[in-house]
């Protein structure tokens, strides 16, 4: 929708020919978006070489362990020039790797021309063209420019940004904490509970971040706090959600069900414990919601737990934190 109020035309490919008929005779996406009529200038096939022919930007949307298979599918048809931009806010659960890694992967003749968009939007705003800010990284300026002027408009303001790793490492983490935050709210636990979970989750985001080799102050920006702190407060966050029906008992396979879209959050659990153990990095947060959800931890010892770990320094444990 961004792209075609921009006055581009847009090809999206959808896996399911139902869904791509429903957007072309409707003009509407019911089952993700129930309200929405979407704008002129969308055409939608399931005809993936079709959706790629003669594009210059394609934007890859797909849940974070769907995009090798997608791109996979793909980049025999995406023309050579193309810029080749994800949205995806998760690490490869099998590889550990950064979307834009396995894009690299499997695209490889677009290297130099990969970006990631990030940073607090949520589909239900965006769609409303509610003010909306964002950033997208490329390891080439050239690209993130090119990109940046693709999406940005009045109600969808694009910032360039140069840290790949931070804005993909903060985009993945914020979920962890979401769904720590639903669950402390649906708890009972209160603001000041809240505030804790954000800023502390915010610590080891950055230290996590540091330590794959991101630049602290990304964690400072729209793709870090920005994010963490949209998905943690928002009616609209599925990791929010999914942490606030655990609260009420409801098992993991249940609400995964129930949600019937992605909730990154979990599959990011999993791969930040592998990931703070292969760097040495204390996350004390994330690795009290793995056994929270994976181990069938009491959520309330989680928090007794967090709450009663030795006496620290706030800075030391911000910046230093590890496991040895
Ligand atoms: N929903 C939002 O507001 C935002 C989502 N994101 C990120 O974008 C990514 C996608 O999120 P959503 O669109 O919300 O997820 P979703 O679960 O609502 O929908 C994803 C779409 O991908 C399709 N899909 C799933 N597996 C597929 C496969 N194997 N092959 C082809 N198509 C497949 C689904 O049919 C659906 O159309 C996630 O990484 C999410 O964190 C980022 C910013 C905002
Ligand atoms: O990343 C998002 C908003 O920026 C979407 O968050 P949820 O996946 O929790 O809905």
């Amino acid at each position: 929708a961004v792209l075609a109020d921009n006055g581009h035309p847009v090809t999206l490919w959808s896996r399911s020919r139902q869904t791509a008929e429903e957007i072309n005779q409707q003009k509407t996406n019911r089952r993700y978006l129930k309200d929405v009529t979407l704008p002129e200038g969308i055409d939608a096939t399931d005809d993936i070489a079709k959706a790629l022919d003669d594009t210059h930007l394609v934007l890859v949307v797909v849940p974070s362990q769907a995009v090798r298979e997608t791109v996979r599918k793909a980049s025999p048809h995406i023309p050579d020039q193309a810029l080749l931009v994800h949205a995806a806010k998760g690490f490869e659960r099998s590889t550990l790797k950064r979307i834009s890694e396995v894009l690299e992967e499997e695209s490889p003749s677009h290297q130099g021309r990969i970006a990631v968009l990030s940073g607090p939007s949520h589909a239900e705003e965006v769609i409303q063209r509610s003010p909306t800010t964002v950033v997208v990284a490329s390891q080439e300026e050239k690209s993130a420019k090119a990109a940046q002027s693709f999406l940005n408009n009045q109600s969808f303001r694009v910032y360039t940004h140069s840290d790949v790793v931070g804005v993909e490492v903060g985009g993945s983490l914020k979920n962890i904490i979401a769904l720590g935050a639903g669950l402390s709210d649906g708890l009972g636990f209160g603001d000041n509970a809240k505030a804790a979970l954000i800023t502390r989750g915010l610590a080891e985001m950055a230290r996590l971040g540091m330590a794959m080799g991101a630049e602290p102050i990304t964690f400072a920006g729209l793709s870090g706090v920005g994010d963490l702190v949209v998905t943690c407060t928002s009616r609209h966050s599925r990791n929010w959600r999914a942490g606030n029906l655990l609260s009420r008992g409801h098992s993991l396979d249940e609400i995964l069900q129930q949600m019937g879209m992605v909730v990154e959050g979990v599959k990011t659990t999993q791969a930040a414990h592998d990931l703070s153990n292969r760097y040495g990095v204390e996350m004390p947060i994330a690795s009290e919601l793995y056994e929270v959800l994976f181990e069938g931890k009491d959520p309330r010892q989680a928090v007794e737990d967090l709450m009663g770990r030795g006496e620290t320094n706030e800075l030391n444990e911000m910046i230093r934190g590890s496991l040895s």
